[in-house]
């Protein structure tokens, strides 16, 4: 019997205006597999993932989550349907504690029986306890980061969604990052991540996918991946 995927992307395309941006994408994400979608700047990595989250209603193709069809809808019903996003640049709220980021979206949108709770967020990043009642404006860009990842998991996403999460870090803070998305993984969380470090990717993902001006061009396993750098200096520039 064939496995439901959790995500599937069929016949893609998006675009911004009269400029269209994807041109047919076709990828499946199963329960459980982390993903990395790579590729240089400007080629549709962010306009694959806001049309997956429903902030772009995809202009044709069909993207499913759980089987049910996902593409055009509000992102707050997808995020509903379990799909949660730690998008570029963050975006914490300059208002809010670092607690109520917490617990204002909190919910179990997977259904599982020992979800993240407020406590769990905190031993997975003890720096977002101490920093419990200080303002988003207050936090350094490595605690917005964790925080923008805490907030995610609070809703206990079946798809978390991370666009260049370690953009712009100190080392030890990518380090950190990076650390979590791993724990993330042997905890069964289902992931998408889009990020430059491409040889932490490798380390981190089951398989990637290689967008070249809106078409997927390669596909494959982080081993695949590992032993062609040709890939690597065509498709990234690295
Ligand atoms: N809001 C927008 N309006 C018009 N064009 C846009 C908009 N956002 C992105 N684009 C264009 O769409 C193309 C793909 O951008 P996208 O952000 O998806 O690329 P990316 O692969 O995520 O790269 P980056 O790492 O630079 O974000 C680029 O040519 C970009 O200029």
């Amino acid at each position: 019997m064939k496995h439901e995927a959790l995500l599937s992307c069929s016949g893609l395309q998006a675009g911004y205006g009269g400029s269209q941006v994807l041109f047919g994408l076709d990828f499946e994400i199963q329960p459980g597999e982390v993903i990395g979608l790579l590729g240089r700047n400007g080629m549709g990595k962010s306009t694959t993932i806001k049309s997956i989250v429903g902030l772009l209603a995809p202009s044709r193709g069909d993207i499913r989550f759980l089987g049910k069809p996902i593409g055009g809808q509000r992102p707050d019903a997808i995020a509903r349907m379990g799909v949660a996003i730690v998008p570029e640049g963050r975006h914490c709220f300059p208002n809010l504690t670092v607690r109520e980021h917490l617990v204002a979206f909190a919910d179990n949108r997977n259904d599982l029986r020992d979800g993240w709770t407020l406590e769990r967020i905190y031993a997975l990043f003890p720096r977002l306890k101490e920093r419990a009642d200080n303002l988003g404006n207050q936090l350094s860009g490595g605690e917005q980061q964790m925080l923008a990842i805490g907030r995610a998991l609070s809703t206990n996403p079946r798809l978390l969604i991370l666009d260049e999460a370690t953009e712009g870090l100190a080392p030890v803070i990518r380090d950190e990052i990076w650390r979590c998305l791993a724990l993330l993984k042997e905890q069964g969380q289902t992931t998408l991540v889009v990020d430059k470090y491409v040889d932490r990717l490798v380390q981190l993902a089951d398989r990637h996918l290689i967008v070249e001006r809106g078409r997927i061009v390669w596909s494959g396993s982080s081993a695949e991946l590992a032993a062609d750098r040709s890939l690597w200096h065509r498709y990234m520039g690295v």
